[in-house]
């Protein structure tokens, strides 16, 4: 590798007929036009190499040029600087023989260093949901999708969804010779794969070939959790994603429907009260686009409903001070390392776990590097029945031989454990929204003491209190306006609890400012907790028929939650989720 950090040139002729150098060095290509008279050279292309795509020397030979060989170059370029306005490019120029043995290194050196580790000729299983979002898909894949990664090597087997769940009954079914799944559609899309990889016989496995979701749905939360929120919707930036992303573990739960028994698995959400009727209640509305979800939080806080829920999680922490530290400390270790995350760099797997407890646990055996820490397969995860698993987690990639010396890594391909009703200990902590009171009377509940002494923001549940949401994510962002899990971290076996109490209705509206960058995050009215496992109750089923799992309506009786650890896997093309200002504030709030 560190061969093709060089500076290389090599000459060519131009499409002009012209003389031209191509150049790599400081990260990015250039194309340059000599000129005969001893002035400065002209630039026709720069590129940075992250973007690049093919350097090929074909066997066809040059118009006009007996011996020359046609070099074709395609490219990702950015004209105006940014990411939003990247563009397919493709051009070529000839290679006079004298200069072939060269050209030929010359291509190995940037394929090497534009993909650095990623495979080239990925299989990529693409499937596109036509009326996802606003029911363009069709012709955004056809448009820019496919001419992009068909200016790869990449094989590409696009299969159309024809009704719903169709994604998990293909995927439920596939050869898992696939390198990666795209999904061309919103976060309903990425759901049903992950649910039909889930649910096989071999499903270890089978969640190890990566998600890469392309957004044409409405709000493609996922994709703003992997660019950002500007780039939420960037076509071109999701396709590279696909190409050179990094494998990202991500954590899935199980949820156990009672008291059908039905187990679905959740990667994003689930959501109680206001934010099902947000989600759900404007499903007409989706001509708006993520708009609708705006509306439909102005209907919720007008309503202001209590949601007559009795929540009962496992906390592993609440102290929010606490949480935004670690998490913001977790980012600025990996920013001084960013330059070598893009692209393949550094193992993802070593970096997203830098600093981290899996599922709060402690005394994870830790191997010794370059400084980061790797969890070691065998490490226990306690469950929320307090039973102890291990080697659930797929933290080492085999084939990346990365296993410690004297540790044996048998890789677990098989099925996940069945899903069973957990059993709460005292340990846990108890929300009981159906007897909410005025305001006024509310005094403090015995759950503060679980926290002991600390001199951090509020954040106690008060008997009394009534519910307008509950909302358990896994992510940071579930749409672009609204960063509700600021302090989320990818793959630490935690889901982030938010228990929304009843406030008046215009310091609710007041919240909407700065819902986008996490700062409701900091509001006493709203509850936060990072647990391992949850148990919810409907104590109102006619008037509060259903709760939402990433998105989808379910039946709501009871529902039981646990995690599986970093048991999933997204592509992402700097290994991690996208990093908020949130995170990347140093003071306290
Ligand atoms: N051909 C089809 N006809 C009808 N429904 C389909 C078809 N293909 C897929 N579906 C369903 O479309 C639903 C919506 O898909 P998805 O959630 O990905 O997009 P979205 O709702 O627009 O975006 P988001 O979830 O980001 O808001 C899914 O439940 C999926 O099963």
């Amino acid at each position: 590798m560190a061969a093709i950090s060089r500076h290389q040139d090599l000459p060519v002729i131009l499409h002009n007929d012209k003389r031209g150098l191509l150049t790599v060095e400081d990260g990015r290509l250039d194309v340059l036009q000599l000129s005969r008279d001893g002035r400065p050279p002209k630039r026709l292309l720069s590129t940075p190499i992250r973007n690049f795509l093919l350097a090929k020397l074909s066997n066809d030979k040059g118009k006009g040029s007996g011996q020359n060989r046609r070099l074709d170059l395609h490219t990702l370029g950015n004209p105006s600087g940014n990411s939003t306005s990247l563009k397919l490019t493709k051009l070529h120029v000839l290679v006079e023989p004298i200069n072939e043995p060269e050209a030929e290194e010359w291509c190995d050196n940037t394929m090497g260093l534009a993909y650095r580790g990623i495979k080239r000729d990925k299989k990529v299983l693409l499937l596109v949901n036509p009326v996802g979002g606003k029911g363009k898909a069709k012709s955004i894949v056809h448009d820019i999708v496919l001419p992009i990664l068909q200016a790869t090597e990449c094989q590409i087997d696009l299969r159309e969804t024809t009704h719903r769940l169709h994604a998990e009954e293909i995927t439920n079914s596939i050869e898992l010779d696939y390198d990666v799944i795209a999904t061309a559609s919103g976060d309903g899309l990425v759901y049903e794969v992950l649910n039909g990889l889930a649910s096989r016989s071999d499903a270890k496995k089978a969640l190890k070939i990566p998600i890469a979701p392309i957004p044409t749905g409405s709000a493609n939360a996922v994709c703003t959790n992997l660019f950002g929120v500007k780039d939420t919707f960037n076509i071109p930036l999701a396709t590279l994603n696909i190409i050179k992303g990094q494998t990202l573990p991500i954590d899935l739960c199980s949820v156990l429907l009672l008291p059908s028994q039905q187990r679905r698995f959740c990667f994003l959400s689930t959501a109680l009260g206001l934010m099902v009727d947000l989600d759900i209640g404007t499903e007409h509305l989706r001509w708006m686009g993520d708009n609708r979800f705006l509306y439909g939080f102005l209907r919720g806080i007008v309503n202001n409903k209590n949601c007559k829920t009795k929540i009962q999680l496992k906390v592993v922490e609440d102290d929010k001070i606490s949480m935004a530290r670690k998490a913001r400390d977790r980012v600025k270790q990996r920013l001084v390392k960013d330059d070598k995350v893009w692209g393949g760099g550094t193992n993802p797997l070593v970096n997203g776990m830098n600093g981290l407890n899996v599922n709060g646990a402690i005394g994870t055996k830790m191997s010794e590097g370059d400084g980061t820490k790797t969890p070691l397969p065998g490490d226990v995860h306690a469950n929320g029945n307090g039973d102890a698993s291990a080697g659930t987690n797929n933290m080492i990639n085999e084939e990346d031989g990365e296993e410690g010396e004297g540790n044996e890594y048998i890789p677990d391909h098989g099925t996940i454990p069945e899903a069973k009703p957990l059993k709460p200990d005292s340990t846990w902590i108890t929300i009981d929204s159906s007897g909410a009171l005025p305001k006024s009377t509310l005094k403090r509940s015995s759950i503060g003491s679980l926290r002991g002494n600390r001199s951090s923001a509020v954040n106690d549940w008060i008997d009394g209190e009534g519910v307008l949401y509950f909302y358990a994510g896994m992510m940071p962002w579930v749409a672009r306006d609204l960063m509700q899990w600021p302090v989320s971290i990818s793959g630490d076996g935690l889901i982030d609890v938010v228990v929304q109490s009843i406030v008046p209705r215009m310091m609710m509206a007041n919240a909407i400012t700065g819902a986008e960058k996490g700062e409701a995050y900091w509001l006493e009215c709203q509850h936060y907790y990072k647990v391992s496992a949850f148990i919810v109750e409907n104590l109102d089923k006619a008037n509060q028929p259903i709760f939402t799992i990433d998105g989808e309506s379910f039946p709501w009786d009871t529902f039981h939650v646990e995690v599986h650890p970093r048991i999933a896997n997204l592509l992402s093309l700097n290994g991690d989720f996208y990093v908020s200002d949130f995170l990347r504030k140093h003071d306290e709030k």
